[in-house]
C-alpha cells in the first residue's frame, strides 16, 4: 500500500491524445519564442530513453516525448501484443528528467479510417535489418514522418543503438524537406556493455548472462578488425563464436558502411560493426563504430 501510495504521489509529465491538442500547445509554446525537442518513443522506457530526453531538453527549451507502439512497424508474427507497455511508470520516469509533454495517441488517432499513406526509404533499408523485417522501416518511416510533420520540432532525437533507423529518419527529413534537425545520440549501455533495450526484460537470467557476452564479443573482433585482421574471415569466425556463446540464431553479424548501410569487406569511408542475434525469444540489435586501419 505504501509503495502504491508513494507511486501515485510522483508528478508525472501531462499528457496530449490528439493532433488537435498537441499543435495548439506547440502552437502556443512557439509563439513565445520557445523551440522544441522532440523525443518518439514507444514507451518501456528506460535509463536510453531518458538520455534522448535529458539531452533535447538540454539543446531546446521543451522537450515533447512521443509514445505510440506503432502497428505497421510489426510483423504478424512479432511481439507487438506482447510489447511492455506501462504508461503511468513513463510519465513518472519522464517528470524525473524534466519532459514538459507526452504524446500519446490511439491507434484510430494516428491511422484513421482510410489510412492508405506509406513512406518507404530505398536503399538504406536494403540490408542488414531489412530482409529480416520486411515491412519494418516502411511503418517507422510513416509514423515518424507522421509525427514530425504533427509536432514540427526543431529538433528530434533519436537512439544509435537503432542506427539503420536513425540513417533512414534522416534520409526521409531531407528527402521530403521536413525541416527537421535529426539528432543521433550514442548507445546508452548496462556495465557489462550490453545496449539497454525494452526487449532486454524478455530475457531470463540465463539469458541476460549470456547476452552478456555479446559486447564483449564485439569488442574482441573490433580489435581484431582494427589490428589489421582480414575482415572476412574474422566476422566469420566471430558468427561462430556468437553461436558458442550460446546465442541461439545470428541474423547478421557483417561490417557496413555508415553511409550507405551496405556490407563491406572495403568500406570506403566511416564503417561500423552491425549485429542482430536471437536468444529465446529475445532479439538483439546493436553497432560499432570501427577505425580500420588504412590499405
Ligand atoms: N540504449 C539506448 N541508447 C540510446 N538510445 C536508445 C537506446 N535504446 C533505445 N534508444 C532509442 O530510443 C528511441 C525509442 O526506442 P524504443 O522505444 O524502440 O526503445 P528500445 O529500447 O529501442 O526498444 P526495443 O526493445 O523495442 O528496440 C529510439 O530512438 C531508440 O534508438
Ligand atoms: C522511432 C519509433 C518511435 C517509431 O515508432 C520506434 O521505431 C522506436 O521506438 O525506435
Ligand atoms: N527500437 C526499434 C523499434 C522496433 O524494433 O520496432
Amino acid at each position: 500500500m505504501a509503495a502504491l501510495a508513494q507511486r501515485s504521489a510522483l508528478p508525472e509529465t501531462p499528457v496530449l491524445r490528439t493532433v488537435a491538442e498537441l499543435r495548439a500547445q506547440i502552437g502556443e509554446w512557439r509563439g513565445q519564442g520557445e523551440t522544441i525537442g522532440l523525443v518518439p518513443t514507444m514507451g518501456a522506457l528506460h535509463e536510453g530513453h531518458l538520455t534522448l530526453v535529458r539531452q533535447a531538453k538540454a539543446e531546446c527549451s521543451r522537450a515533447v516525448a512521443t509514445l505510440f507502439v506503432n502497428p505497421t512497424q510489426f510483423a504478424p508474427a512479432e511481439d507487438f501484443d506482447a510489447y511492455p507497455r506501462d504508461e503511468a511508470k513513463d510519465r513518472a520516469l519522464l517528470a524525473t528528467v524534466g519532459c514538459d509533454l507526452l504524446f500519446a495517441p490511439s491507434v484510430e488517432t494516428v491511422y484513421p479510417q482510410g489510412f492508405s499513406t506509406t513512406v518507404e526509404v530505398k536503399g538504406l533499408t536494403r540490408h542488414l535489418d531489412g530482409p529480416f523485417r520486411p515491412s519494418h522501416f516502411a511503418g517507422v518511416a510513416t509514423v515518424v514522418s507522421k509525427l514530425l510533420l504533427m509536432a514540427a520540432p526543431a529538433r528530434a532525437y533519436f537512439g544509435e543503438k537503432d542506427f539503420q533507423q536513425y540513417q533512414v529518419i534522416r534520409r526521409l527529413a531531407r528527402d521530403l524537406d521536413i525541416p527537421t534537425q535529426i539528432v543521433g545520440v550514442p548507445t546508452v549501455r548496462e556495465a557489462d556493455g550490453l545496449a539497454l533495450s525494452s526487449r532486454n526484460r524478455y530475457m531470463t537470467p540465463a539469458e541476460r548472462q549470456i547476452a552478456s557476452r555479446l559486447p564483449r564479443l564485439m569488442q574482441t573482433l573490433a580489435a581484431r578488425l582494427e589490428g589489421g585482421a582480414e575482415i572476412e574471415a574474422a566476422l566469420a569466425q566471430a558468427r561462430l563464436e556468437l553461436l558458442s556463446a550460446g546465442f541461439d540464431r545470428v541474423d547478421y553479424l557483417d561490417l557496413a558502411d555508415e553511409a550507405t548501410l551496405t556490407p563491406s569487406v572495403a568500406p570506403q569511408g566511416p564503417a561500423r560493426l552491425f549485429v542482430a542475434v536471437w536468444i529465446g525469444r529475445t532479439r538483439l540489435i546493436d553497432n560499432w563504430p570501427l577505425s580500420l586501419p588504412e590499405n
